[in-house]
């Protein structure tokens, strides 16, 4: 008999009296595991192997676990502090025990509901007492973290149950397989088998040579257990971010783009945004040190936007009648929106004057010096948009985003009344988070003041928005808190599983 030699050298390896797993074939032939399993299987098939499966439960210590098994647990050190100071005897202080065992932050709280629960003492109104019967030496939790950490295994399933519950231990199951040789295997040995020599990859080498058609390939096991890998894809915010630029294009829009260390003329200023406005100040908004100001701004529309701060526009137009400071609008800023390049594009100075109708986008980042939160970060991204017609109304700015949104499955989004200095009327988006049931903000939009679009020279309808893409892929995954897919703290697992959409 011919066969190819990994199969071969894991027959060698096999016996007919003892099961052998996977590792211990592995280990005998010199082979990878997924390599020994392919050929587990093709032997199985062959009726020369039988091959049995179980499951086994392997248990590891967590961080938090690693470090209780060599620290050792909270409740214990509170224990024989309170020993030490005198509890055994009489209730004392809980504040005295506390500091005596060193524990501090969270480590308190953990070991504060466990103490009574194992029975070390009692806790109450603010005085602990310890049992001198205790013996802490014989704490079952600890005895099962020092031996997890020694390599040896745990039977006490209680036991186990509570570690995991506390999170310091993780549980995980696995397959096992092992091999034995049928009777067809052991004749097959006895009348010797050959090694054919099969080749697992076809490379350009064998077919320029044309070795290809003498070659023996391995066949390919698709059940055989394999490595994870864990793939290199692209991040679920980028490819909804994406998805949404199809979207827009498909709905006709064209996208805008600009500089995200902007003048403030074009975030806040071209916006009738008063330049004492509170958002305006530090606490909002990321200023530049180097360079601190743009030099290049478009004299005539910096003359209109400044008197339409003043005066306001039209003959009954009302402005701030505040000061406005030309050198404060060239101040450079991080863009706290991307409103800044719908008024680069809207101007004209962008790409030149812009004939109605039209529509742009931009999914691009914002930065904004909030305090961070579960829904907050210090920049996310915005999709922004207007569109720019003859006669529009709010029916027009609601169509839109219902269509939108749908594109996304999401049917059911509200609008509330808002205020925006830029806008007028202005509507709040909000869409039901999927896990929670809660109502979400996504999004700010309106039609543009005539204060906005007479300086910016547009004579027609414009209808705007800015919504939080970060939001959105809440709404269409359902994870609760930003940070899950951003930064630092972010959930790997997550971002490995979940589903990739086109
Ligand atoms: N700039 C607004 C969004 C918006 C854009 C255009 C018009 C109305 C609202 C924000 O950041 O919240």
């Amino acid at each position: 008999m011919k066969l190819p030699e990994s199969q071969v050298a894991v027959l060698e390896a096999a016996s007919a009296t003892d099961e052998r797993t996977i590792a211990d074939l592995a280990k005998a032939t010199g082979l990878k595991p997924e390599t020994v399993t392919g050929a587990v299987f093709e032997l199985e098939d062959e009726d020369l192997l039988s091959v049995t499966e179980r499951t086994e439960e392997s248990v590891s210590l967590t961080e938090e676990g690693e470090e209780y098994a060599e620290g050792g647990l909270p409740e214990i050190e509170l224990y024989e502090a309170a020993i030490d100071a005198g509890a055994g005897d009489a209730p004392i202080q809980m504040g005295q025990a506390i500091g005596a065992s060193g524990l501090g932050g969270p480590q308190v709280n953990i070991a504060l509901s466990n103490y009574a629960r194992k029975g070390y003492g009692t806790i109450d109104s603010g005085e602990i007492t310890a049992d001198p019967d205790a013996d802490s030496d014989d704490d079952a939790e600890a005895s099962a973290l020092a031996a997890l950490a020694a390599g040896e295994s745990v039977a006490d399933a209680d036991v186990l149950d509570q570690l995991e519950s506390r999170g310091l231990v993780e549980r995980s199951e696995s397959t096992v397989r092992s091999a034995t040789l049928t009777d067809d295997g052991v004749t097959a040995m006895m009348e010797g088998i050959e090694a054919a020599e099969t080749v697992g990859q076809l490379t350009p080498e064998m077919l320029t040579s044309g070795e290809w058609r003498d070659v023996e390939f391995a066949e390919y096991n698709v059940a055989a257990d394999a490595e994870r890998m864990d793939g290199g894809k692209v991040h679920i915010l980028r490819q909804t971010a994406n998805r949404v630029k199809d979207v827009l294009v498909g709905m006709g829009f064209e996208e805008m783009d600009g500089p995200h260390a902007d003048a403030d003329f074009w975030i806040n200023d071209c916006l009738f945004m008063p330049q004492d406005h509170p958002a305006r100040t530090h606490w909002d908004r990321f200023a530049l040190s180097n360079p601190t100001e743009i030099g290049d701004l478009p004299e005539d529309l910096v003359d209109r936007v400044h008197s339409a701060h003043l005066e306001g526009v039209g003959d009954h137009g009302e402005g701030y009648h505040s000061p406005w400071d030309e050198d404060f609008a060239r101040a450079i800023a991080l863009r706290g929106h991307t409103t800044s390049l719908s008024m680069r594009y809207l101007s004209g100075y962008a790409q030149g004057e812009l004939e109605p109708p039209q529509r742009f986008f931009s999914v691009e980042k914002v930065y904004r010096n909030d305090t961070l939160d579960p829904t907050h970060l210090l920049e996310f991204f915005q999709i922004e948009g207007w569109v720019m017609a003859e006669d529009l109304s709010v029916r027009d700015l609601m169509g839109t985003f219902e269509e939108f949104y749908a594109q996304f499955g999401i049917t059911d989004i509200q609008f509330k009344p808002h205020y925006n200095p830029y806008t007028e009327p202005s509507f709040e988006l909000f869409g039901n988070h999927p896990e929670t049931g809660e109502l979400i903000e996504i999004g700010n939009s309106g039609m543009f003041r005539p204060e906005v679009l007479e300086p910016l020279g547009v004579e027609c309808d414009v209808m705007a928005w800015g919504l939080a893409l970060e939001r959105l892929l809440m709404l269409m995954y359902g994870f609760e808190d930003i940070r899950d897919v951003h930064g630092t703290l972010c959930d790997l697992e997550l971002l490995r599983n979940v589903e990739v959409i086109h």
